[in-house]
């Protein structure tokens, strides 16, 4: 029998876990915990993901500020909210919204927030923590996946691991604590050769690529535990679907635990952004 990891399930427990610590937080100091996330343009997808936040946030006692630039914005109008958003001291959180439209620079919009607010942990003193093992502000969607593990796998220890994907985002973060939980840490991307052969041999396959359902059963080892970060739109049957970068029907037979698509590690991200914005005012608030 294949085990579900369930994502709804699991995230609700860290949302509820995370009110029970912001409603401490606002009787200890008198506010709650701000999160600020910013929109540019006009992505379907991204305005989901933002609903969602906001939706959170409410329900976790968080104050959430919503600010949609239009697609044509310059750097100047982006950096100009940063900067307001980086002196207000409502705000514990800030979260631009990626990727951004082609004519903005990302790296300097990311450089441009204060990283004790950078709740998304992509500042380059994030990430830089973050690879020492000292991280504070962890991205959301390793940090989900690894919470997701934890319930498969109390002890990762000496376990192969197989990351496909290096994106800044997921990939490379996902490595980084795959490696510091003790973790003998593949990473395999569009240059590799043999991606098939090298994953068949992993206990534990992370597959975050964009490409929907590339993962086949020929992929994984028998008993293999499979986390699906994948979120991708597709239409099949004349109806519009969202499917994951494993082909669950294929592989959920052969894994000993799989991640679904939709209610896999997508609400895991929205919880964990939720956890950072509290630790982050908590950061904030003990040392100013
Ligand atoms: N559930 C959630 O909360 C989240 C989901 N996502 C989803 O996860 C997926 C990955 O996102 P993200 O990391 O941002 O994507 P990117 O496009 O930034 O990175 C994709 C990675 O996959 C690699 N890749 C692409 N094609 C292949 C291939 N054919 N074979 C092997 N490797 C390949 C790329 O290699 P190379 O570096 O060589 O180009 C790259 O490293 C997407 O579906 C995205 O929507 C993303 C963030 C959060
Ligand atoms: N700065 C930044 N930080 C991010 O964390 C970030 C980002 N930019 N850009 C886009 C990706 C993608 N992402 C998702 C979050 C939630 C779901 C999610 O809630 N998914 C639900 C359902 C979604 C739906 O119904 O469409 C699920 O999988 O069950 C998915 C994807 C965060 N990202
Ligand atoms: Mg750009």
């Amino acid at each position: 029998m294949t085990v579900l990891i369930n994502g709804k399930l699991i995230s609700q427990q860290v949302i509820d876990e995370t009110a029970k610590e912001v409603s401490t937080f606002v009787e200890d100091f008198g506010l709650a915990p701000g999160l600020a996330v910013v929109l540019v343009g006009e992505d379907p997808a991204s305005q989901v993901y933002v609903r969602n936040k906001v939706k959170r946030a409410e329900e976790v006692g968080i104050r959430s500020l919503e600010y949609k630039l239009p697609a044509t914005s310059s750097q100047e109008a982006l950096d100009d909210l940063i900067q307001t958003l980086n002196a207000d001291s409502t705000v514990h959180g800030i979260l631009v919204q990626l990727p951004l439209p082609d004519h903005l620079n990302e790296e300097a919009v990311l450089l441009a927030i204060d990283p004790a607010k950078d709740v998304d942990g992509f500042h380059p003193l994030n990430v830089g923590a973050l690879a020492c093992g000292d991280a504070s502000l962890v991205p959301c969607t390793p940090m989900g996946c690894m919470i997701m593990l934890a319930h498969v796998h109390p002890d990762l220890s000496g376990k192969q691991a197989v990351v496909i994907g290096r994106s800044n985002i997921v990939g490379k973060p996902m490595a980084a604590l795959l490696l510091q939980a003790n973790c003998t840490v593949t990473v395999v991307h569009s240059r590799t050769k043999n991606i098939e052969s090298i994953c068949s041999q992993a206990d534990i396959v992370v597959a975050a690529i964009g490409r929907p359902e590339m993962v086949k059963a020929s992929w994984i080892k028998p008993g293999a535990t499979v986390i699906d970060v994948g979120i991708n739109a597709i239409e099949r049957d004349g109806k519009r679907k969202l499917v994951g970068d494993v082909d669950f029907a294929d592989v959920e037979p052969v894994a000993s635990a799989i991640t679904p698509v939709p209610g896999g590690v997508g609400p895991m991200t929205i919880a964990c952004l939720m956890k950072n914005t509290l630790q982050a005012a908590k950061n904030q608030v003990l040392k100013p």
